[in-house]
This record gives C-alpha cells, sequence and structure tokens, in this order.
C-alpha cells in the first residue's frame, strides 16, 4: 500500500527504448545495494520490461488476504518488484485493453501491492504522457515525498519529447528530481574512452534551459546492457564505469533531498 512508502520517484520517458527500464532497475538495485528497502513497480502495461531486465522472468505474483504479493529479489526482501508482465504466461503476449481497464489495473497495483514499510518506491511508466501517467499522479497525491526522473538521449527528437515530459509534470504538480541522458556516447570497455556517436550535452542544455537539475550522461556500455538481463547492478558489478558513478551520485542526492522534505 502506499501508506508504507516514504518516498516515490517516477522514471518518466518522451521516447520509447530511451533506457527507462534501464535507469529504473539500476536504481533500485543501487538503492538495495546502499542499504534501503525498495520497491519496483512496472506500470509499463503494454510493454513491462522490468521481469526480463531483472531475470524474473518465470516468477509469478499471487494475492495474499491483504493484497498483491510482489516477487522479491533477494533472501533478506530488501527488492520487492510488482509488474503486470508477472501475470502474463509469456514474454510474446500482448496486454490489448482498452483505457478504463488499464486505469483500473494501475489503480490496483498502486493501491493493493504490500509493499510493507518501503524506504524508496521506483515506478517505471510507460512512454509519453498517457491515461496511465494521469492515473498515476491523481493517486500519488497521497505520497508526501514524491519526484520524477526524466529519462532522455541525446537525439534532439527525444529532447524535444522531454521538454512535453517538463510540462506534464509542472501541469500535474509532480516536482522534477532531475534529468539523466542515457546512451551519451560510446564506452569502450578495454580502455574507458568515450565516443559521441550521437550528438551530446543536448540534456544538460534542457536541464539548464528549464532550471532542471543534470544528474548525468550514462554512455552506451554493453556491460549494462548485459547488467540489466542478469539482474545486477553496475555500482558492484562494475564499480569504476562512469555509469556506477551516475548512480552512486543519484542516490546519494536522493537521500539528501528525502532528509530534506524530497523537494528540490
Ligand atoms: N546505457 C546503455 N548501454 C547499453 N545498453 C543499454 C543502455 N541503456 C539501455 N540499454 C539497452 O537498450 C534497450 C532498451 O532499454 P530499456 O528497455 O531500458 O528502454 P525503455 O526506454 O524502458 O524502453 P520501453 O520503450 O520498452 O519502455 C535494452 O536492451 C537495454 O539493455
Ligand atoms: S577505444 Fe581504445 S581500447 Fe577501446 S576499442 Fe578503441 S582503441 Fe581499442
Amino acid at each position: 500500500m502506499l501508506e508504507d512508502v516514504k518516498r516515490v520517484i517516477l522514471v518518466l520517458s518522451g521516447k520509447g527504448g530511451v533506457g527507462k527500464s534501464t535507469v529504473s532497475t539500476q536504481l533500485a538495485l543501487t538503492l538495495k545495494e546502499k542499504g534501503f528497502k525498495v520497491g519496483l513497480l512496472d506500470v509499463d502495461l503494454c510493454g513491462p520490461s522490468v521481469p526480463y531486465l531483472l531475470n524474473l522472468e518465470n516468477q509469478s505474483v499471487h494475492q495474499g488476504p491483504d493484497g498483491w504479493i510482489p516477487v522479491y529479489m533477494d533472501k533478506e526482501q530488501k527488492l520487492a518488484v510488482m509488474s503486470i508482465g508477472f501475470l502474463l504466461s509469456s514474454r510474446n503476449e500482448a496486454v490489448v485493453w482498452r483505457g478504463p481497464k488499464k486505469t483500473s489495473m494501475i489503480k490496483q497495483f498502486l493501491e493493493d501491492v504490500c509493499w510493507q514499510d518501503l524506504d524508496f518506491l521506483v515506478i517505471d511508466t510507460p512512454p509519453g504522457t498517457s491515461d496511465e501517467h494521469i492515473t498515476v499522479m491523481e493517486n500519488l497525491r497521497q505520497v508526501p515525498q514524491c519526484s520524477a526522473i526524466l529519462v532522455t538521449t541525446p537525439q534532439q527528437v527525444a529532447i524535444e519529447d522531454v521538454r512535453k515530459e517538463i510540462t506534464f509534470c509542472r501541469k500535474t504538480g509532480i516536482s522534477i528530481h532531475g534529468i539523466i541522458e542515457n546512451m551519451s556516447g560510446f564506452e569502450c570497455p578495454t580502455c574507458s574512452e568515450c565516443t559521441n556517436i550521437f550528438s551530446s550535452g543536448g540534456g544538460k542544455s534542457l536541464a539548464e534551459y528549464a532550471k532542471i537539475s543534470y544528474l548525468g550522461s550514462i554512455p552506451i556500455d554493453p556491460r549494462v546492457g548485459k547488467l540489466a538481463g542478469e539482474g545486477k547492478a553496475a555500482v558492484k558489478e562494475i564499480p569504476d564505469s562512469k555509469t556506477s558513478k551516475v548512480f552512486s551520485e543519484l542516490v546519494t542526492q536522493l537521500t539528501e533531498s528525502s532528509r530534506n522534505g524530497g523537494m528540490q
């Protein structure tokens, strides 16, 4: 239940495929590594990739007397995960639902999961600003500490879409923690040299223009894609990588801002 959650972090992106689920899962795994009790809720009903990214594809959830029991990543029950993917029989099964059915499923996910005293709940949302987002925002009004992290890639077209996310957050009253630029250059796993394949710096410029914090750039790193599929944290497995540094700093900032009431 949301009243059991101290702080909610929404992960948003204007476009699909920019790495929103990778950021959500690595953020949840980093928080767990730093000793927090974390929940990861995947409300991307049409493309739930969290079970795959955390190597939990064969797991299923069930309903207990007080609501849905999430899947736990670890014996200590430090990371709880809930996704529509756990209710589908295979990754190829499609969710073909009209708006009201999607809305009611998201409400159930927000209201009826037994999270049990979480420090952080990370919510992986679908790309864009759909009905699902409005349902999430309406239900989160009761959570005292809630903010959004916007994920973009360096291409202009992705950055344009993030502008719409900023407007959406401002209209719905969700505070923005900051912007992350993903796939920002290619980091060679051999020598850590970073080569800008696309343009770079667009996320930072947008952050400056919109007066939002810039949370860092994650390069394209084949190890990140691989770790994600194995449910492993970059901060533990590749601690010297740029990706690991971005997530460590992000968790430090989130912890500090939580102490100050969660707002920027
Ligand atoms: N920095 C990175 N380096 C290497 N691979 C990455 C990186 N970020 C994401 N990927 C890979 O890119 C693919 C898409 O990432 P992801 O599923 O996180 O995107 P998404 O924005 O959540 O997509 P969707 O639109 O399905 O919600 C995945 O295979 C992921 O492993
Ligand atoms: S960046 Fe350096 S180590 Fe990496 S592939 Fe190129 S030359 Fe080799």
